[in-house]
């Protein structure tokens, strides 16, 4: 039996249709909904991620601006630039592209976001309202793999769901949205011992780990429902997933695929979040 396969680009055009509705009717208010991106050095991967979110946001009417910065700038410098954005009152959401340099406190910049105008969702408030289920700006790829689980009927309460991955961008919000569901959550990480033996017991198995097809047939309880959110450009300029997709196709019951997948419903939760940044300045 071959896999259903769960298309994000597919359900991902369907909701930038309905967001495009929305930001018409925002303009009728006299707001634009805008998004400010600031890049630091020239990562080909961060550059081609940042022209997507640009694309993206000008066909549905997002106002989209990018800050290019040097590679050396200072830390001091990159948190003024931040600073400004908080206080400029034709920005409604930022977004600073990660990975930021070495020489650079990732965690102390994104903490000065101003929550309010925080679209990935990385500001400690926001994880924090996300915690204890208050209203909140939501990580995009965790978002995206929540609408994707619902539009393709997936039930998850009760369940056990188990994710390889316990990044602050994806894996540990993943499992607080997936408990908000009532699903029964593990989380297994690069420590984990007996990997195999947890995950074949998922029957929800949410893979973030960023190494290329690392994921086998052996790691999945045949019927499983397989999402994988691994992104890797190989040499040959192919993009594959964390999960081996010939291998596991026909053992699992769904499963997304990559390209087409996970990404651009994260693009498109980046999309859906800047336009409620932008309502908070109703
Ligand atoms: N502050 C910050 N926020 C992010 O959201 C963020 C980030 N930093 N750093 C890097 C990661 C990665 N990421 C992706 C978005 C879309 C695709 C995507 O749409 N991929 C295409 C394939 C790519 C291609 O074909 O070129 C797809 O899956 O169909 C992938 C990866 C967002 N990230």
């Amino acid at each position: 039996m071959s896999a259903s396969i769960m298309y994000g680009d597919i359900l991902a055009q369907k909701i930038r249709s309905n967001l495009k509705i929305v930001v018409n009717e925002l303009k009728e208010e006299n707001i634009i909904p805008s998004l400010t991106v600031v890049i630091v050095g020239d990562n080909p991967a961060s550059k081609t991620y940042v022209k997507m979110k640009q694309k993206a946001c000008e066909k549905i009417g997002i106002r989209s601006h990018v800050i290019e910065l040097n590679s050396d700038i200072s830390e001091e410098d990159l948190l003024n630039q931040v600073i400004n954005l908080n206080e400029d009152d034709s920005v409604h959401g930022i977004l600073v592209q990660l990975p930021l340099p070495d020489h650079i406190n990732e965690k102390r910049i994104l903490e000065y976001i101003e929550p309010t105008k925080d679209v990935d969702g990385f500001n400690p408030i926001n994880i924090g309202r996300l915690s204890i289920g208050q209203d909140a700006l939501i990580p995009c790829t965790p978002l995206g793999i929540m609408e994707l689980l619902d539009f393709y009927g997936v039930s998850l309460r009760g369940k056990h769901a188990v994710v390889i991955g316990r990044s602050n961008i994806v894996g540990k919000p993943i499992g607080q949205l997936l408990l908000n569901k009532d699903a029964t959550v593990t989380y297994c990480h690069s420590k984990t011992e007996a990997l195999s033996s947890i995950t074949k017991q998922a029957d929800i198995l949410i893979v973030a780990i960023g190494k290329a097809q690392f994921i086998t047939k052996d790691h999945i309880k045949p019927g499983a429902v397989v999402i994988d959110v691994g992104n890797t450009f190989l040499s040959s300029g192919k993009v594959v997933g964390d999960v081996d997709y010939n291998e596991v196709k026909d053992h699992v019951s769904q499963i997304t695929p990559v390209p087409k997948g996970v990404g651009p419903m994260t693009i498109t939760m980046l999309l859906h979040n800047t336009i409620k940044a932008a309502k908070n300045f109703k």
